[in-house]
């Protein structure tokens, strides 16, 4: 059993400008240990999703239908004092800004000895020690005197560590972070990437929430793809940096700037992210899409599983693969069930017969990854 199973999550947000379908059909699952990043625009759902796990939307969101199990147990409906275990105990939080997080006139030692005591039956002493324990943990050093500074004299890095430290007060199985490492330098982003993955070694899973592709590959195990309010793709790491699937996907792979890389890139997908209160009918994507059909503003695509290796096939000249189409998971006899895209492309029974020629273009970048490797 996964440790986090979200089924069919719709989330809409009832405002005046209309319905906003802020999450649409997404299903997701992650196992204990495991680290799973959810990558897309602004706009694409992936906060909201944070959100809705850890039953915190606010009016005007609303959870209108699925499902979101925690170790087996239903979160979506449970009793105020089951989420508020739930929050902060078994799932810590860690969003972007961790000013925004701390109370500026607490010390940094309250603060984290008080997620202790609500989160543990430690008091008094014992919650402060373990509260220096877990700063010492997310590797602030000389952790006994910072317990009793202020958030202000904290940097940006450290503030966020201690944010991390106030998320493991409860010895969580899952941290949900959001965007932690925005608006950090990049050598502070690396050093609590290091820490996350410490953690994650630990068997904590991580939900990692991020806009940057480059943090997702480093870190993560496998990868959701989402577009305005929908999985769009989901695969390992390393089948979506090499093989994607969806040319929303692509698009993104290909905004990467890369040292050396004097191709002429795009420099983000053209267009942008859809209004949600009423989204382009069919493929939610169709209208930014280079490759889209006119099947593709009639259906929406369901998510299929796709064959990682097609590209290779279609070199070989075999199979059907030369026209875009991957073949199913299940006639290929390949397990890669794990690889899913939502394109009319890979659907079969689709009125869609386009080239997706980004196979082509992605392949050139691995190509130049091996040989630098
Ligand atoms: N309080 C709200 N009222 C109305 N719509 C909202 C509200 N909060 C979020 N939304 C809508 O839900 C959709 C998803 O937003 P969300 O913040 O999850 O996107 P995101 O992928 O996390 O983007 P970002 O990277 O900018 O945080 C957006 O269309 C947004 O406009």
């Amino acid at each position: 059993m996964a440790l986090l199973e979200v089924e069919d999550l719709d989330v809409r947000f009832y405002t005046e400008g209309g319905v906003v379908q802020a999450v649409d059909d997404l299903s997701y699952t992650l196992d204990r240990g495991e680290r799973l990043g959810i990558v897309g625009e602004s706009g694409a759902g992936k906060t909201v999703t944070a959100l809705a796990v850890l039953d915190l939307l606010d009016d005007p969101g609303r959870i209108e239908g699925g499902s979101i199990r925690f170790d087996g147990e239903e979160i979506v409906g449970a009793s105020p004092e089951r989420l508020r275990r739930l929050r902060g105990g078994e799932i810590g939080m860690v969003f972007q800004d961790p000013e925004t997080a701390l109370n500026p006139v607490y010390t940094v030692g309250e603060q984290v000895a008080e997620a202790v005591r609500v989160h543990t039956d430690r008091e008094g002493e014992a919650a402060h020690d373990r509260a220096v324990a877990l700063l010492d943990r997310v590797g602030i050093p000389d952790p006994a005197t910072r317990a009793t500074q202020y958030p202000h004299e904290f940097s940006g890095g450290m503030a966020q560590r201690v944010v991390v430290a106030m998320a493991l007060a409860g010895d969580p199985d899952l941290l949900i972070a959001d965007e932690p490492t925005t608006g950090l330098d990049v050598t502070i982003e690396a050093q609590l990437l290091d820490l996350l993955d410490d953690l994650a070694a630990d068997d904590l899973a991580v939900q990692l929430v991020s806009h940057d592709l480059g943090v997702v590959a480093g870190f993560c195990d496998r990868v959701l793809v989402m577009y305005a309010g929908q999985a769009v793709e989901r695969a390992s790491v390393g089948d979506l940096f090499y093989h994607p699937r969806h040319p929303y996907t692509a698009g993104l792979l290909s905004a990467i700037p890369r040292i050396g890389d004097d191709r002429d890139r795009l420099a983000t997908i053209p267009g942008t992210t859809p209004d949600l209160a009423s989204p382009p009918p069919g493929c939610r994507f169709h209208p930014r899409c280079p490759y889209a059909e006119d099947a593709c503003t009639k259906r929406d695509p369901p998510l299929v599983g796709v064959d990682s290796e097609v590209r290779r096939t279609s070199e070989s000249g075999a199979g059907e693969a030369g026209n875009g189409k991957a073949r199913r998971a299940s006639e290929s006899g390949a397990d890669a069930s794990d690889h899913q895209a939502a394109c009319l492309a890979y659907v079969d029974d689709a009125d869609f017969d386009g080239d997706l020629d980004f196979f082509v273009e992605v392949a050139g970048d691995e190509d130049d990854a091996e040989a630098d490797s």
